[in-house]
């Protein structure tokens, strides 16, 4: 339950920071021991097994959103836990995120980590092919699919101006072998071929929409 701040007078702005500093505090001691969690977590990871867990970091928002109340918009909350998400997967092994016209939704996504601009979904996605567990994040809008694809599809993302989003990572990042697409569909992650998706409704076919928008500038 959040405890309720009473109505404040400007002579509680004091009080109010005092007590903003003592949940930073509390927060900040609790980031850092999750941080350290997952980094021994990526230390039981072999090097050849990918970082990157799809189906768990839909399970851990989707959990977060479950459990949700109090004055925080459920955006902010994806958006905070992505982002840790995303250092979570850093501090196991670097690295990169590949977008082409998508920056917004990648930084949404994975927060201050290296991120890669390219023309072309299609140089985006050729920058998947060393395998090295980088992501790609694509907008739907670029028809990524109308190319060969040797990447796992592990996400989409709906943005509230309606383009929807897919995020892809190279072959150290799905658990099978072969281009699978892993798509989520009541808080559990599905898989399907990659090389089977052909067309536009095909692929809205395939993917449910994720359980948040990404919130983008009107
Ligand atoms: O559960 C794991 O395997 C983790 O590495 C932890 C964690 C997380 O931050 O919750 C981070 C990266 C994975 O993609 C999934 C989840």
């Amino acid at each position: 339950m959040v405890s309720p701040v009473p109505s404040p007078s400007p002579d509680d702005l004091f009080a109010l920071r005092e007590r903003l500093d003592v949940v930073d505090r509390d927060l900040h001691r609790l980031l850092r021991e999750r941080f350290a969690i997952a980094e021994t977590i990526g230390m039981t990871k072999g090097p050849d097994e990918p970082i990157i867990r799809p189906d768990r970091e839909v399970e851990v928002v989707a959990n977060r959103l479950r459990l949700h109340e109090g004055a925080m918009p459920r955006d902010t909350l994806v958006h905070i836990w992505r982002v840790l998400i995303g250092g979570a997967c850093a501090v196991q092994r670097p690295y990169t995120i590949h977008v082409s016209g998508t920056l917004e939704a990648a930084r949404y996504l994975y927060g201050p980590v290296t991120i890669v601009r390219w023309p072309t979904a299609s140089e985006a996605l050729g920058a998947l092919a060393d395998g090295s567990g980088d992501v790609a994040v694509l907008s739907d809008a670029e028809r990524w699919w109308d190319e060969p694809v040797s990447a796992h599809a592990f996400a989409r993302f709906e943005l509230t101006d309606g383009t929807r989003i897919t995020l892809l990572g190279g072959s150290g990042v799905g658990t099978s072998n072969g281009p699978r697409a892993l798509a989520v569909r009541n808080d559990r992650l599905h898989e399907c071929d990659v090389a089977d998706l052909s067309d536009e409704d095909d692929i809205l076919g395939r993917f449910a929409p994720s359980p948040f928008t990404i919130p983008v500038a009107q």
